[in-house]
C-alpha cells in the first residue's frame, strides 16, 4: 500500500485525518560554523525538536530571531542535514533519502518554501511566466502545454490575472503582487506541504490580511498543509489551527492555537501573549507579571532551562532543561512549572 493510500485510509470515525503528513521527531541541527552575531555559541540551531503537521492543516511557528524556525524548514526539504532525529514526510523517512533519491524528492516539489523577501528570492531577470514555470521545468512531469496551463491556473489561484502578469518582471510588481507570484511559483507543482517563512512581514497591514486569507483559501482548495513561520502572534491568530513556540533552538510549547493563546502553558508564551493583547481575551497577562524581579538568580550552566534567565518562576528544578510533556490532548510544554506558574500570579495578586 502506498503511503498516500495509508494516509487516506487512516481516517477516524469523525473523518479527521490522524496520520501526519510531516512528523519531525527529536530533531537536532548544528551548523558547522556559527553565524556571526549568533546568540548560540555552540552552533546548535535546533535541539530535540518534535512537531507534526497533518494534511490540509495550517501550523504556525513563532519565536524570536535565531530560534531555529527556518532551520526546521530547511531540514525538511533536505537543504541541511540533521545531526540527529527523524523527519518523515508522507510516511517516507527523509534521512534514508540520499543522492539521486533526495534530488528527485526535491525536484518533485512536494514540499515548497516561500521566502520572506520576494524581491530577493525572485530572480529579477526572469518574467513572471518563467518564475512560476521554473519549478515545473525542474520537476519535468508535465508537457509544455500543460505547464503553460498550470502557470496560468496558479496565477489565478493567487488572485493574479495571467494576461497582465506573465511578461512582467519582479521590479514591475507591487510588494503584494510579488508575494503572490512567490506563492504561485510555490504551488505550481501542487505541493502537499508549503513552508512560508515570514510571508507577510514585508507587507503593509491590508496586504498582510489579503495574503493570510489567500493562504487559508489555498489550503482548502488544494488540500495543502501550510507551515507559517512568524515573529508575531497576531499574524497567526486568525488563521493557524495549531502553533509551535520556539525559543533558543527548542520547541517550548505547542497546541491548538486558541488554547495556547488563551492559556499559555510556558512562561515564554505567556510573555508573547502579554505583548500582543489583541490576540487573547481570556485571562490577559501583563509583561511585568512574568519578568524576573531585580536581583533574581542568574543561571549560567548550559544544562539550565533555556528560558531560566528571563523567567520569574525559575527555581531549583530549572537547573536542568525540561523535556516537553503532554498537558492535554495535542498540548505540550517544556517547562518545570507549566501547570503552576499561573497560580503563583494569582496568589501574588490576592496577597
Ligand atoms: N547557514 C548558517 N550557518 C551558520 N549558522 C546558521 C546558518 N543559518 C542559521 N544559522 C544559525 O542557526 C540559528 C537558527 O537560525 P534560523 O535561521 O533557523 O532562525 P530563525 O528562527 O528562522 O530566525 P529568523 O526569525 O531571524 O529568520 C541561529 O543562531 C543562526 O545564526
Amino acid at each position: 500500500m502506498t503511503a498516500t493510500r495509508e494516509r487516506a485510509e487512516a481516517l477516524d470515525h469523525a473523518g479527521a485525518r490522524v496520520v501526519p503528513l510531516l512528523r519531525v521527531t527529536d530533531l537536532s541541527v548544528s551548523y558547522a560554523r556559527p553565524r556571526k552575531g549568533t546568540n548560540l555559541g555552540t552552533g546548535a540551531a535546533l535541539t530535540d525538536a518534535s512537531l507534526q503537521v497533518r494534511p490540509g492543516e495550517i501550523v504556525g511557528i513563532i519565536g524570536e530571531t535565531g530560534s531555529g524556525k527556518t532551520t526546521l524548514a530547511r531540514a525538511t526539504v533536505g537543504l541541511v542535514r540533521p545531526r540527529s532525529g527523524r523527519i518523515e514526510f508522507d510516511g517516507q523517512d527523509m534521512g534514508a533519502l540520499k543522492g539521486r533519491a533526495l534530488r528527485d524528492f526535491r525536484r518533485s516539489g512536494q514540499v515548497q518554501l516561500v521566502f520572506q523577501d520576494p524581491l530577493r528570492s525572485l530572480d529579477p531577470d526572469l518574467t513572471v511566466a518563467e518564475l512560476v514555470r521554473e519549478p515545473l521545468d525542474i520537476a519535468g512531469t508535465l508537457s509544455r502545454a500543460e505547464r503553460d496551463e498550470r502557470v496560468a491556473e496558479s496565477l489565478r489561484l493567487v488572485g493574479l490575472e495571467p494576461e497582465s502578469m506573465l511578461r512582467r518582471r519582479p521590479r514591475q510588481l507591487s510588494g503584494g503582487q510579488r508575494q503572490r507570484v512567490s506563492l504561485a511559483r510555490a504551488i505550481s507543482t501542487r505541493p502537499q506541504l508549503l513552508f512560508c517563512d515570514e510571508p507577510v512581514s514585508a507587507l503593509d497591514v491590508s496586504n498582510r490580511n489579503l495574503v493570510l486569507s489567500l493562504l487559508d483559501r489555498l489550503r482548502r482548495e488544494l488540500d495543502l498543509a501550510v507551515v507559517i513561520i512568524a515573529h508575531d502572534l497576531s499574524s497567526l491568530a486568525g488563521i493557524a489551527d495549531r502553533v509551535a513556540v520556539f525559543y533558543r533552538s527548542r520547541v517550548v510549547e505547542q497546541g491548538p492555537i486558541q488554547d495556547v493563546l488563551e492559556r499559555p502553558a510556558h512562561p515564554y508564551t505567556g510573555l508573547l501573549t502579554a505583548f500582543a493583547p489583541s490576540v487573547t481575551h481570556v485571562d490577559r497577562l501583563r509583561p511585568d507579571q512574568l519578568r524576573p524581579p531585580a536581583g533574581a538568580r542568574v543561571w549560567t550552566s548550559p544544562e539550565a532551562c533555556v528560558f531560566a534567565n528571563r523567567c520569574r518562576f525559575a527555581h531549583d528544578a530549572c537547573a536542568t532543561q525540561p523535556r516537553p510533556v503532554a498537558l492535554a490532548d495535542e498540548r505540550e510544554a517544556a517547562c518545570h512549572v507549566a501547570g503552576e506558574w499561573r497560580a503563583q500570579i494569582t496568589e501574588t495578586q490576592e496577597s
